[in-house]
């Protein structure tokens, strides 16, 4: 009976010990009003109430800002169920983190939410040399003149996908927009990193489906991000699904190793990683064949998500804002002609065109700025790495979890004025005097430094064609019913809520 008597009180001290010793770190250090037993839980679950329970967390730092009257950066105790944080929400200390230290992505944690769905050494949670070799293998086929060859299949994807919308403005139904575009973009990925044509607009798709099962098994909420799953049976499943993802994929990466386009002008971005490893490493390597594996998940998940629910924020910002619509429909008319369907045939014959867009870029970069899809960088501080501020004092980045968070930034209205409004015009202002003038290096919706987003160039194409195919068209309704609205919702990255319910309406014949 004294065994466990002495072995219980022994696990009290050592729990009271703990949480005293994890309090006191944040004793002089920015942050909101802390608790000495319960850290900043109390800050967070007031935060999170002001929010739907499925809202993204990564709007929780902009709120507290604003709430407690922070700065640049602050520090949060959440300790025993995440790691001590310290967040940033300040392009010139986003770019000491993400640019001048590099400080290493927070794997641990990140491959708790994605690695059964990329893989232990994807590109974006990996570091060091695994990281190093999948960016150097991957970047030629990112390169914006290598993915001008691709806009006329990316306009053959958008076309199939203005050919499922006429269906629904047909038949008059409410559907959910993200599931449509994320077809579209897993198609364009597909064909322009694999040159795969798949078919996931129109059927199941066993490719799309295989990244669906496993997406489904990520956490949802905030707090088990953190915590370790339990269920057996969904380890099960990720493995399951893993195993059946890995060997469709491998499959791929195999037969692409195999049959070399005759012509390097044909090259997808696959066969350029494939021609670079063959140059500096045998491809009968597991280690090679393992990291094409992570890489081709990584590139068509990362590129699909994302971009699809950005076509949805502009849809449902274009339909509160019909100033905004005439005028991209305007500059589309200007640049392709009066007729619509002329389009298609114009970017076939002359892709870059792509690059003549500039209020349809300002478009998409504030619906960018306003619902990044990933808005938090996450990166784990190094010993003896600090935070400098403008008057010399320095702040640890050590031992904590370092969040540089885009989207806490991105609302400033120190940064952005009118920082709420949709206004794509900030976007093309030149003049550093103009109340609008965006600061340098404080629109990072795709990071900044070595470790941006490789997709972005494909990302800002596809989004354009998309909007030169749909626009002139259709006319899009977003119709949220009973009191709902759109928010951002975390699923693996953050999305519109309930899928972006849309009914559209035909308003030019193609
Ligand atoms: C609107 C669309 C997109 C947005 C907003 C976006 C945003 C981002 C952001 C913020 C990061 C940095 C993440 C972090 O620091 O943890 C990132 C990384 C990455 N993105 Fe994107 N992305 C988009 C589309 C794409 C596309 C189309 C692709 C490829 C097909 C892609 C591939 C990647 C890869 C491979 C990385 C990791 C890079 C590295 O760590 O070296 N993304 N993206």
């Amino acid at each position: 009976m004294l065994v466990p008597i002495v072995a219980a009180a022994a696990l009290m001290s050592y729990l009271v010990w703990r949480l005293h010793q994890q309090r006191s770190m944040f004793k002089d250090l920015p942050g909101p009003p802390h608790h000495a037993i319960w850290g900043h839980f109390l800050v967070m679950r007031e935060i999170a109430d002001c929010l739907p329970p499925d809202a993204t967390p990564q709007l929780f730092a902009h709120l507290m800002r604003k709430r407690y009257g922070l700065g640049d950066f602050f520090y949060l105790d959440l300790w025993p169920l995440a790691p001590p944080q310290l967040v940033i929400a300040h392009p010139e200390m986003a770019s000491q983190v993400t640019q001048k230290m590099n400080l290493p992505k927070e794997s641990a944690i990140m491959q708790k939410w994605t690695g059964h769905i990329l893989g232990k050494k994807s590109m974006v949670t990996a570091n060091g040399h695994d990281w190093k070799i999948a960016r150097k293998s991957f970047t030629s086929g990112f390169q914006p003149q290598k993915l001008l060859q691709h806009v006329p299949s990316i306009v053959d994807d958008a076309l199939g996908f203005c050919e499922v919308l006429k269906v629904h403005a047909r038949t008059q139904d409410v559907f959910k927009m993200e599931d449509l575009s994320a077809r579209m973009i897993f198609n364009i990925s597909a064909r322009v990193i694999l040159g795969l044509k798949c078919n996931a607009q129109r059927d199941d798709d066993e490719f799309l489906e295989l990244f669906r099962k496993q997406a489904s098994l990520a956490p949802q909420d905030f707090w088990s991000r953190y915590l370790y799953d339990i269920s057996p049976q969904r380890h099960y499943q990720k493995w399951k699904h893993g195993r059946a993802l890995d060997r469709y994929v491998g499959r791929i990466v195999d037969e692409r190793i195999v049959h070399v386009p005759d012509e390097k002008s044909k090259y997808h971005a696959i066969d350029e990683a494939i021609a670079t490893n063959r140059d500096y490493h045998s491809l009968s390597d597991k280690e090679t064949r393992d990291m094409l594996i992570a890489s081709v998940k990584t590139l068509i998940f990362a590129g699909h998500d994302t971009s699809a629910s950005t076509i949805c924020y502009i849809y449902a910002a274009l339909s509160k804002h019909p100033e905004v619509l005439s005028r991209v429909r305007e500059e589309h008319t200007n640049v392709f002609g009066p007729n619509p369907s002329s389009a298609p045939a114009m970017l076939r014959a002359d892709p870059k065109l792509v690059n003549n867009l500039p209020y349809t870029l300002a478009v998409i970069k504030e619906a960018l700025r306003l619902w990044p899809p990933t808005g938090v960088s996450l990166r784990h501080g190094v010993p003896g790495q600090t935070l400098k501020q403008a008057d010399g004092t320095e702040w640890p980045t050590y031992p904590f979890a370092v969040l540089v968070n885009n989207c806490a930034t991105m609302r400033r209205e120190d940064l952005f004025k009118d920082p709420e409004r949709f206004f794509p015009e900030r976007h093309l202002v030149a003049d550093p005097a103009d109340p609008y003038f965006v600061p340098k290096d404080a629109w990072r919706p795709f990071e900044k430094g070595p470790r941006n987003c490789l997709g972005q160039t494909l990302a800002l194409m596809q989004l354009k064609i998309a909007l030169v195919m749909t626009l002139r068209t259709f006319d899009f309704a977003i119709v949220y019913e009973n009191g709902t609205y759109m928010y951002q919702t975390l699923d693996v990255t953050a999305k519109p809520s309930q899928g972006l319910p849309t009914r559209v309406r035909m308003v030019y014949s193609i």
